[in-house]
């Protein structure tokens, strides 16, 4: 089918949409600049640096909206990799995002980004900003299906911290890292449950712990300073001993972004720290369910490794993502809403005003980190 543009100005921007769990992702296919730097975590940098624009443009309102979530495939100076990848969202850019690895696996075969695709599963290695993850996309009689991946390496960072959460006193948190750091608690904490309460009550109550974590903990990643941030927080129903039974989570990220999937790196830092606890044995398969939507992804952690001083897992979290559409988007010079914008009913008030980013004058606990 052939598309005619309407009248615009500069390059027109082509996606494709698939969703994953529930949770999106728009895939740039084209009219995106040249990304410049030597590898994919300096490509991060540039895109941030010099092209955060078209982010607003493809992420927020009226093209996109408040809990859009992107991906730009770019190259990846590894030779291993068939594609590196740039995560985008209404804040920034992650460095591991597991609802999108799910998707691009499907989208690398059927785009043919990989050379022969392999039944019963072609393996697609793609460079995120966090490391090369590995997936494997079920491939039979030409059609793709289910997708699963094995982590970069996670770990429990620290269990029990108490940090002090404006409106909410003394909580204590477990922080760990799937290719990016988040903060976990159970949603009881604050009286609320992950699968009936009010989106709005989740997301204050998360959004409060990010800022407490961000302002009181400070996190260190022994590969890349650039890895070494707190991403969101995430709620539970507290079950995390094993089970056969699903456990429920809600993930709050970014500029209180609600994840609509039961969060692949949320999975993958969650099953680190069960095995960190010694709830969960290794290839011990668990099922996790999204407090948003109940779409579900699995996930084991199937090997011990290193990561610097930690120790360390790998995780295999696998799911199904689904293609939504594609798109074409132009921008008129005349339009003054062209560049996008977010409707900033989210975040709490007192939390806009005092800025979510702000790390000046922080007191850092000093935490206990596993060895
Ligand atoms: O599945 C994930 O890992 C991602 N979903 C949105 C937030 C995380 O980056």
């Amino acid at each position: 089918m052939e598309t005619e543009l309407p009248p615009h100005a500069g390059d027109a921007l082509s996606v494709v949409d698939m969703h994953t769990g529930g949770e999106p992702l728009r895939i740039i296919r084209g009219g995106y600049p040249e990304v410049k730097g030597d590898g994919v975590l300096s490509k991060r940098r540039y895109v941030r640096e010099h092209l955060d624009h078209l982010r607003k443009v493809l992420m927020y309102e009226p093209r996109g909206h408040y809990d859009m979530y992107g991906a730009l495939v770019v190259d990846s100076e590894l030779p291993e990799a068939d594609l590196g990848v740039l995560f985008m969202h209404n804040e920034g850019y992650s460095t591991m995002c597991g609802h999108a690895v799910i998707a691009l696996g499907r989208y690398a075969v059927d785009y043919k980004l990989v050379k022969e695709p392999r039944s019963p599963e072609t393996q697609v290695n793609i460079h995120c900003p966090c490391g090369l993850v590995r997936a494997f996309v079920e491939y039979s009689h030409g059609r793709t299906g289910a997708v699963r991946f094995l982590s970069v390496p996670a770990f429990a960072f620290a269990t029990g911290v108490t940090v002090t959460v404006e409106g909410f006193g003394e909580v204590t948190v477990d922080i760990s890292y799937g290719g990016a750091f988040y903060a976990f608690v159970d949603a009881q904490r604050f009286g609320l449950d992950v699968t009936a309460s009010r989106s709005r009550d989740l997301v204050d109550a998360a959004t409060a712990v990010t800022s407490a974590v961000k302002s009181q903990v400070k996190l260190h990643h022994p590969t890349s300073d650039d890895l070494a941030f707190l991403y969101g927080t995430i709620l539970t129903d507290g079950k995390d001993d094993y089970s056969s039974e699903p456990t429920a989570n809600i993930c709050v990220f970014a500029e209180a972004q609600v994840d609509r999937s039961p969060t692949g790196s949320g999975v993958t830092a969650r099953v680190a720290l069960q095995y960190h606890k010694g709830l969960i044995q290794l290839n011990q398969r668990r099922t996790f369910q999204s407090g948003a939507t109940g779409s579900r992804f699995t996930g084991k952690a199937v090997e011990e490794v290193e990561c610097g001083d930690f120790k360390a897992v790998v995780v295999e979290v696998a799911g199904r993502a689904f293609y939504t559409g594609v798109s074409c988007f132009v921008q008129e010079p005349d339009d003054e809403l062209t560049h996008g914008f977010l409707l900033k009913n989210r975040l709490p008030v007192w939390i806009e005003h005092q800025a979510l980013k702000e790390s000046a004058n922080c007191t850092f606990h000093s935490v206990h980190r596993f060895r």
